[in-house]
């Protein structure tokens, strides 16, 4: 079924299909005369900005904090904040999407969208954004996550460090069933859903969590306390690795 959903985003980047999910690849016009220089200036000002962009993985159970804590990064640290899972829900709210109906079913089972669909919109939305530092909340997920990033990314992004907000499974339902009740809408802040998004964060995303920091590369805040005082401790991480 991937082998085919993977063409079918390729036939749509060759046939500039109506969907905008994989927009990957800019045809090149050829230049006016008067252009022309705007396209040397270009060249010149992206070589001179030649580096990558940095990403942070920010991971952690359902509920943590993620999207609590990247607000508060962005406001205080020159980062762009991506969530996979909102880029995932945009694309099931998207009129036309191919992918809508899918989405929704991993989603309310709490299962985890595969990555040539997840991938592409985050790469679309790093470039489109033409920023250079992301957050990226809520992925790699699992290990289908983690080798499409690698294929898909390979030497077109720097991973700086994973942000992991360590929350015990009790508060992360609680906080969940909290942000339902204040009305998110969302179809999985539900204890059904809840049940199996923790499975799936048992099963899948720890192992992936674990692999980072086997490679040295977990940043690990205790997310229990209030948000402001999570925030001093995701603000000294930041400091340490250099961001002001
Ligand atoms: N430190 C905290 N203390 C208490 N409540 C919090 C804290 N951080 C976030 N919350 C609340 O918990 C709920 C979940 O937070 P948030 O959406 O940031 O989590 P998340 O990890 O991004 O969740 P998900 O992975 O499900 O998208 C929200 O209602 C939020 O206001
Ligand atoms: O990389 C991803 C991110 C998310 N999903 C699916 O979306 C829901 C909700 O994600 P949140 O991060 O809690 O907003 C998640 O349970 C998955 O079903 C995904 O498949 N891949």
């Amino acid at each position: 079924m991937w082998r085919v959903l993977t063409r079918h985003l390729v036939n749509t980047v060759e046939c500039g299909g109506a969907t905008q999910l994989p927009l990957l690849t800019q045809q090149f016009q050829p230049p006016h005369s008067h252009q022309q220089i705007n396209y040397l200036t270009q060249a010149k000002n992206n070589k001179m900005s030649s580096e990558k962009p940095k990403v942070v993985f920010v991971l952690g159970g359902p509920g943590a904090g993620k999207g609590t804590q990247c607000a508060k990064i962005v406001e205080r640290f020159q980062f762009t904040h991506l969530s996979a899972g909102d880029l995932l829900r945009e694309e099931r709210a998207r009129e036309g999407s191919q992918f809508g109906q899918l989405i929704e079913d991993y989603i309310r089972n709490g299962r985890i969208v595969p990555v040539e669909v997840t991938c592409s919109l985050l790469e679309n939305a790093m470039k489109s954004s033409g920023q250079s530092r992301f957050l990226i909340d809520g992925f790699p997920r699992n290990q289908n996550n983690l080798d499409g990033w690698n294929r898909q990314m390979d030497g077109k992004a720097d991973m700086q460090f994973v942000l992991f907000f360590d929350c015990a499974e009790d508060v992360c339902v609680e906080r969940c069933l909290g942000r339902g009740q204040s009305g998110s809408g969302r179809s999985d802040d539900n204890m059904e859903s809840l049940k199996k998004r923790i499975q799936t964060y048992n099963n899948d995303s720890l192992p992936i969590i674990k692999y980072f920091e086997q490679a040295g590369q977990v940043k690990t805040i205790d997310a229990s306390p209030d948000a402001e005082k999570v925030f001093k401790d995701v603000e000294r991480v930041f400091v340490a690795n250099g961001f002001q």
